[in-house]
């Protein structure tokens, strides 16, 4: 099984993704991901999706909702952020946002006079630290190897920080099988008390939602896309019964069924 996630190697992504397949190859965005296994040149692919410090990875969500994949797993896996350079004198540090963000506390208070640069991916930040003394890279601290110390760990402004990944696949290998479903909604219409009707018929089905999020759609301002996840599977009636609702609201629009995964908890 070809699987892409995001490079180079080292990355937390890979790291996810080593879980599911042996043969990982990477790109440089999550965009890249998506659209490569849409185009069918990947059997799956592993993409952040949302993270317990910092919240939602908006380029993967607006990438689910631009392309027609199927979400057949989900990964949980704990950050735990280390920073590592060629010594302690360094000006810069260099990481994914994501992980810059989920340091931020700890880097105002440790060096509050350091720039910051968001690149590509936590493993693009740690080559920059191996090429330049004067760059600080933020990343798992397997990443260190020989050229790099690492200079504190654990750095995350919380503990328990932990990243929410799916993994994705050909539209085909959609499974109604799982405790969890993802899907996507576009209404492409307003009104008051519009959120409040697409959200009733999983209510009255008592189906548990774990995840509401809206983007912009792109096309007028006020106008959302809404990520939603539940806690139930497509094999089940009452899920099927509230998305045989929610299509008819969403009749000038579009709902999207990512398909229904469970959970692996990847703890290395
Ligand atoms: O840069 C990486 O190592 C990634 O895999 C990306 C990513 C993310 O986008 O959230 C994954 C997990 C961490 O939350 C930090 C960065």
């Amino acid at each position: 099984m070809r699987t892409i996630t995001l490079g180079p190697s080292g990355t937390y992504s890979h790291r996810a993704a080593s879980a599911l397949s042996e043969s990982v190859e990477f790109t440089e965005s999550v965009t890249a991901i998506v659209e490569a296994v849409a185009d069918g040149e990947y059997d799956r692919g592993v993409i952040p999706i949302e993270n317990s410090i910092e919240g939602s990875v908006t380029e993967s969500l607006d990438a689910l909702a631009d392309s027609d994949v199927a979400v057949v797993a989900e990964i949980i896996t704990p950050i735990r952020h280390g920073l590592m350079a060629q010594s302690e004198d360094f000006d810069l540090v260099a990481s994914h946002a994501q992980a810059l963000a989920q340091c931020r506390s700890y880097l105002e208070e440790h060096h509050p006079d350091a720039d910051l640069e968001a690149v590509a991916s936590t493993a693009r930040g740690v080559e920059h630290a191996r090429e330049d003394s004067t760059v600080a890279a933020i990343a798992h601290p397997d990443n260190a190897g020989a050229e790099l110390s690492v200079l504190a760990e654990d750095i995350q402004d919380q503990s328990s920080n932990a990243t929410r990944f799916f993994a994705i696949a050909d539209p085909q290998t959609r499974s109604i099988e799982g405790g969890n479903t993802s899907l996507i909604v576009y209404p492409n219409v307003d009104y008051p008390g519009l959120l409040l009707e697409l959200l009733e018929p999983f209510a009255d089905r008592d189906v548990n939602l774990s995840r509401l999020e809206s983007r912009p759609s792109g096309e007028r301002l006020g106008d959302y896309v809404f990520h939603i996840d539940v806690e139930a599977g497509l094999y089940e009636q009452r899920l099927q019964d509230a998305l045989d609702e929610i299509e008819e609201l969403a009749s000038e629009g579009w709902v999207r069924r990512l398909g229904s995964y469970d959970t692996r908890h990847v703890v290395e």
